[in-house]
């Protein structure tokens, strides 16, 4: 095993997992620390976590378990991966986690850096941008849980780690990888333990992955996975393998979509057009007590459409705002969540066996309740999205962040089964 990666949350791991699959790298994802060692066979391994939001001590607990799991397994590097647009509040986690791994390690120097800019996240003098927008002005300013209301990743490094943070601007990356490493070398003699790195196409990040060869940690986005697999093409052994064990057949489909961002509000809104669609009633969700049963019986009866059944609560932003007065966030986002794990492991039994699900936290909900494992890694159906499938079943899932893919989404995804 040469590279292990911890990642924040579902639809992050399959994320990096695809780029690492792109890039010639077999990998696994695992979900959750495993209790016992693995008799895997793969290049990379990833292990996610739901620790973007939880307590900052469960989120150290879960993270340094994880390491030490992968350093067991005889992992070289490793990746602590967080989201492109660096959700996180002033007390964590990123901070106290990459403080924590670094300890754990005993280094004291690593790079922050979540730039991908195939979905437009770049890195611009130290300041985070989305879709060209600083991240401050865009919609992550109104997340529900990791508002983003500050674009400099080094002030919002230095607010919730212990040491201090430097910056290796564009301007040195561009005389390359030599360069950068001589750049990190005087950071850490000047007594910064991490440092940003801009970064705002793909040259840059080929030239990124090459400097960061030699540090024992590294974190960010997936973005830096393309030019670190690079790192490690002489010891990869049969890279046209990498794709196939993660392929979705035919089969039983159903389309779950919990987000309720601009990108996927649009692609629902796409998607009823050709699908049949069942938009979810919050309050039955809360009050009915058969309300699921009722929705798995629409679902078995649309399942020979030409188009997978799709069941969503997706909701534009004044929707969900009324929903949430009237019923409280937390309560209404839990029976939502509560409702997806219940259909989706009611659909299972049922003979559903590839699942497209919308939202992070939706993804890891329904990957619980259908009690798998860990996945192989399949083709990328947009960037950042890749198809996975189970390693102890037939179950095929395609992991959607709120944000990703384009309005065609949920159409292409079932474009790629084979018989
Ligand atoms: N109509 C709705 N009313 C209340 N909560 C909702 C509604 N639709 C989705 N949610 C909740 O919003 C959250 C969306 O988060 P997530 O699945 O991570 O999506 P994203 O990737 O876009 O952040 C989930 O907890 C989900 O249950
Ligand atoms: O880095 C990214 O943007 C994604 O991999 C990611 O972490 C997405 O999180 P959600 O938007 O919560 O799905």
């Amino acid at each position: 095993m040469l590279l292990g990666v911890i990642a924040d949350d579902f639809t992050g791991a399959t994320d990096i997992a695809g780029f690492l699959v792109e890039n010639g790298m077999r990998t696994i994802q695992l979900n959750g620390v495993p209790k016992t060692t693995l008799d895997i066979d793969a290049d990379a391994v990833v292990i996610s976590l739901k620790s973007r939001s939880c307590p900052v001590d469960e989120a150290i607990d879960t993270s340094v378990s994880a390491l030490n799991w992968l350093r067991q397994q005889g992992c070289q590097q490793f990746y602590f991966k967080y989201c492109s647009t660096f959700d996180s509040t002033r007390e964590g986690n990123i901070g106290p986690v990459t403080d924590a791994l670094l300890n754990a390690l005993g280094e004291d120097f690593t790079i922050v850096c979540p730039a991908l800019p195939v979905n437009g996240r770049t890195v611009f003098n130290g300041h985070l941008f989305v879709m060209g927008e600083l991240l401050s002005d865009s919609g992550m300013r109104n997340h529900p849980v990791t508002p983003m209301t500050d674009s400099s990743l080094v002030r919002l490094m230095d607010n919730q780690s212990s040491g201090t943070t430097g910056l290796v601007n564009y301007q040195t990356i561009e005389q390359g990888a030599q360069a950068v490493a001589e750049r990190f070398a005087a950071l850490a003699r000047e007594g910064h333990r991490y440092t940003v790195l801009d970064a705002f196409n793909q040259s840059h990040l080929e030239t990124l992955g090459e400097a960061v060869k030699s540090l024992k940690l590294v974190t960010g986005g997936s973005g830096l996975a393309s030019g670190i697999a690079k790192n490690w093409t002489e010891h990869l052994s049969d890279q046209s393998s990498a794709k196939q064990a993660g392929k979705p057949q035919q089969a039983k489909t159903v389309v779950l979509s919990g987000s309720c961002s601009i990108m996927t509000n649009q692609q629902v809104a796409n998607y009823a057009q050709k699908a049949p669609h069942l938009a979810l009633d919050v309050k039955a969700c809360l009050e009915q007590q058969d309300y699921c049963e009722s929705v798995f019986q629409w679902v078995l009866e649309n399942l020979e459409a030409d188009f997978a059944p799709m069941v969503y609560a997706t909701a534009e932003p004044e929707v969900l705002k009324a929903i949430q007065a009237q019923y409280g966030a937390q309560a209404s986002s839990h029976a939502v969540e509560q409702f997806f794990s219940q259909l989706a492991h009611q659909l299972k039994e049922n003979g559903v066996q590839n699942f497209i699900v919308a939202g992070g936290e939706t993804s890891g909900v329904v990957t619980q309740s259908l009690g798998v494992k860990g996945f192989h890694i399949g083709p990328q159906i947009a960037p950042g999205v890749p198809w996975v499938k189970a390693i102890d079943s037939k179950l095929s899932l395609a992991l959607k962040s709120g944000n990703f893919g384009d309005v065609n989404f949920f159409e292409t995804a079932q474009g790629f089964y084979h018989d």
